[in-house]
């Protein structure tokens, strides 16, 4: 276990196949790959690696250090990874196109298993009537404790604005960094959202030189346009207290990796409810004397929730 504890330690920011971009702690590059066939390394691990050319801009791998914790989806043939050692996931939503409920709810209960806080940002509040309904489709999570921001990054127009400005979607972009900017200066973020939303809106305007980077990252690796589909981890200031890590977007979030029983309580609203069931095997489906249907009944837990609950109940009893 201490063989490689001697060894350079770096920052896994950017990956394309069996390459990585491993950056060490002065803030340098260098491409590696890893010592074995099969690699399971993210961008955000931390690794042991050393150099192998004489110019100390190519390395290899050597070992990956613990992690505090992993993202990842997972359907019934493949597990993806989206990265590792996160301190926050933010997951955009707009206003159009509308979101998907189970989409959003699906990443909430993994960042949950995984002990990742959530931010989750509202973008085209411009957009109006979609934004009024996307805040209110949004108000149960709001009231199970998720924080709910609202952007509008790139705003066609003034709506929403308190006080006419000559410049609304300058001031739209400042009034979003100004509420961003301190909630995601120390740790890391990844950001997670549709087509659509507003993601590559949302880089450029907390990273001014993601597209540099990117360019610069895809020479360096050789691969072309592909890495802007890959994750990539962007320092947010110069001390490196913050980063933001871009993901690429996805189909389907699956979470075939939740244990049926456990459900329920990585769904904070209806966790807040559990322990009142006659059965401590409740499956909260269809059981007398059940304090999750109980609340349904009373409406303190949202139908198109536990709707979700039931789908993706029925989604893991069906694995094999
Ligand atoms: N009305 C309005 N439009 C916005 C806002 N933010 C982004 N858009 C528009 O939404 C579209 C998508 O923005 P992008 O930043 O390209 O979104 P993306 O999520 O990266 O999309 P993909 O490239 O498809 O992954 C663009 O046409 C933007 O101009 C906003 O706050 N209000
Ligand atoms: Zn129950």
């Amino acid at each position: 276990m201490t063989q490689h504890a001697e060894l350079d330690i770096g920052l896994i920011v950017a990956g394309h196949g069996r390459h990585y971009v491993v950056m060490t702690p002065e803030g340098r590059e260098v491409i590696c790959q890893p010592r074995g066939k099969k690699s399971q390394v993210v961008v955000g691990d931390r690794v042991r690696w050393q150099v192998t050319d004489s110019r100390g801009d190519a390395g290899v791998i050597e070992a990956m250090e613990p992690r505090r914790n992993l993202l990842y989806r997972q359907d019934e043939w493949k597990t993806k990874s989206f990265a590792a050692n996160l301190d926050r996931l933010l997951v955009l939503v707009a206003a159009e196109p509308v979101f998907s409920e189970s989409q959003l709810s699906r990443a909430l209960i993994a960042a949950e298993e995984a002990r990742i806080e959530v931010l989750i940002l509202l973008n085209k509040v411009d957009l109006e009537p979609a934004a009024s309904l996307a805040r209110e489709r949004l108000a149960p999570y709001r009231a199970m404790g998720y924080e709910v921001l609202e952007v509008a990054l790139k705003a066609r127009s003034e709506a929403g604005l308190k006080s006419a400005d000559a410049d609304p979607l300058r001031s739209h972009r400042d009034a979003a960094l100004a509420m961003l900017t301190p909630r995601l200066a120390k740790g890391s973020t990844l950001v997670l959202g549709p087509s659509g939303t507003g993601k590559s809106t949302l880089v450029n305007l907390l990273v001014p030189q993601a597209q540099a980077a990117t360019a610069e990252i895809s020479t360096a690796l050789n691969s072309g346009r592909h890495t802007t589909t890959h994750t990539r981890w962007y320092w947010l200031d110069g001390g490196r207290e913050g980063a933001l890590i871009d993901s690429p977007g996805f189909q389907e979030f699956g979470i075939q990796h939740i244990q049926r029983p456990d459900l329920a309580h990585w769904m904070p609203d209806l966790r807040a409810h559990l322990g009142h069931c006659r059965f401590a095997n409740c499956s909260h489906t269809h059981e007398p004397d059940c304090g999750v249907l109980a609340a349904l009944e009373r409406g303190e837990i949202a139908a198109n929730r536990y709707r979700i609950y039931q789908e993706l109940g029925a989604e893991l009893d069906r694995r094999g």
